[in-house]
């Protein structure tokens, strides 16, 4: 079969606060509107400040909005995919890295890669919006080359290891959550250092609430979103470790490698300690891997893209760790239904109060599948690419040209 090139790349955005329209969600599922439990007083690094404690929009978690990448190659086809980056984003794809899609063959995924990630690395900082932006247009050229060899993504990676994916649900409402079919339910912490004692006893006591609502076999975690220290992380591992505690997620920056080897020693024996959805290279994974991290939860949309994922997953596999990505939906699913080493995987929870399953990414693509009973099939992803279509009638804005 002869492959065709890529005749142009095209960047759209749609919220954050360059927009017009907020709150939609999309590709920044932060972006939501208000009275959503993800905005609703969650530990941040920013919650030592009052003004910013009880709503992370506050503090402009929202401000970068949905990026939307779309590559079309010489024979009509085209991909595309979303993450978080906004106008940033396109500004970054339009003038940059266009240059490095444009005239390649659709199968060139990893050389675009390579000289997309060198070509930055005199400001990309090693990770952030950057990153995200590389991750967009990587998702997209896997799009792409599914469309036209007609295949899904995840056999182009090399094919399923498993029928079926098992999630558990992150929200405010693990019980919920239990009852939707999830395997378990991942809190926001919303208490941290600047609160003390007091702040582990609040959130401890919700843990208690939670696990006397969905019993002893059903898995609870909590999300700390990089607002601890270790002093305070320690405390709160072992006030949760009675009542089953799986694991204590991202207590702190992803730069703070020394932190978490120090809580991996402290931590009681069997709960696990997880992290990596902020961190944006295979350095920083294998840094955080050797401090002793358990789960690897780097995010597609995030870590350089598919590509990037799959080397990742093998840097958590060289030490018997697991990979479980943040999220991220069809982007992720793809991908870890391929690696032996994911066992399950995270659906994020974006209707308002966790109480129905939202597809993450809601409105911005069509078709986007959701568990169902907490699984999604490997036969629900048998469509090139990555199987879902782009909702035009979403507000995207094409800022600059090419
Ligand atoms: C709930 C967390 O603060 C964040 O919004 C999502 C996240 O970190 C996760 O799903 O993991
Ligand atoms: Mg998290």
């Amino acid at each position: 079969m002869k492959l065709p090139t890529i005749k142009h790349i095209r960047a759209y955005s749609m919220g954050g606060a360059a927009a017009k329209v907020h709150g939609q969600g999309g590709g920044d599922y932060h972006d939501q509107g208000k009275d959503h439990w993800i905005d609703d007083h969650i530990a941040t690094p920013m919650s030592k400040y009052e003004e910013y404690k009880q709503s992370r929009q506050s503090f402009g978690i929202n401000v970068l909005g949905t990026l939307v990448v779309e590559v079309e190659a010489f024979d009509g086809t085209t991909g595309f995919a979303i993450s978080t980056a906004g106008t940033v984003g396109c500004f970054i794809v339009e003038h940059h890295l266009s240059r490095f899609v444009e005239g390649k063959r659709v199968d060139q995924i990893k050389l675009i890669h390579d000289q997309m990630l060198n070509a930055t690395q005199y400001y990309s900082g090693g990770g952030g919006v950057v990153i995200n932006t590389i991750s967009c247009v990587d998702l997209a050229l896997w799009d792409l080359y599914g469309k036209v060899v007609k295949l899904p993504v995840y056999k182009l990676l090399g094919g399923a290891v498993r029928d079926e994916i098992h999630f558990y649900a992150t929200g405010a409402r693990p019980d919920l959550a239990q009852k939707m079919g999830f395997i378990g339910g991942k809190m926001p912490t919303h208490w941290g250092p600047a609160d003390g004692d007091e702040g582990i006893a609040k959130d401890i006591a919700t843990l208690k609430e939670m696990r006397e609502r969905v019993g002893d076999n059903f898995w609870l975690m909590f999300d700390c979103w990089m607002s601890q220290d270790v002093n305070y992380a320690t405390k709160l591992a072992h006030a949760a470790a009675p009542y089953k505690l799986k694991w204590l997620e991202e207590c702190f920056p992803p730069q703070q490698v020394e932190s978490y080897r120090q809580l991996k020693q402290n931590m009681p024996k069997g709960m696990l300690m997880t992290t990596g959805e902020h961190t944006g290279t295979l350095e920083g994974f294998k840094e955080l891997s050797e401090a002793g991290v358990d789960i690897l939860q780097p995010d597609v949309g995030w870590c350089g893209g598919v590509t990037s994922l799959c080397e990742i997953a093998a840097v958590a596999k060289s030490r018997g760790q697991l990979v479980v990505p943040h999220g991220s939906s069809v982007y992720s699913h793809h991908a870890v239904i391929t690696f032996t080493n994911t066992p399950f995987s995270e659906m994020l929870m974006t209707s308002p109060h966790a109480d129905y399953v939202r597809p993450q990414f809601d409105p911005v693509l069509i078709d986007e599948p959701v568990p169902h009973d907490g699984i999604i099939t490997a036969e629900e992803l048998d469509k090139p690419g990555f199987g879902v279509e782009l909702n035009r009638e979403c507000p995207l804005e094409r800022p600059f040209e090419h």
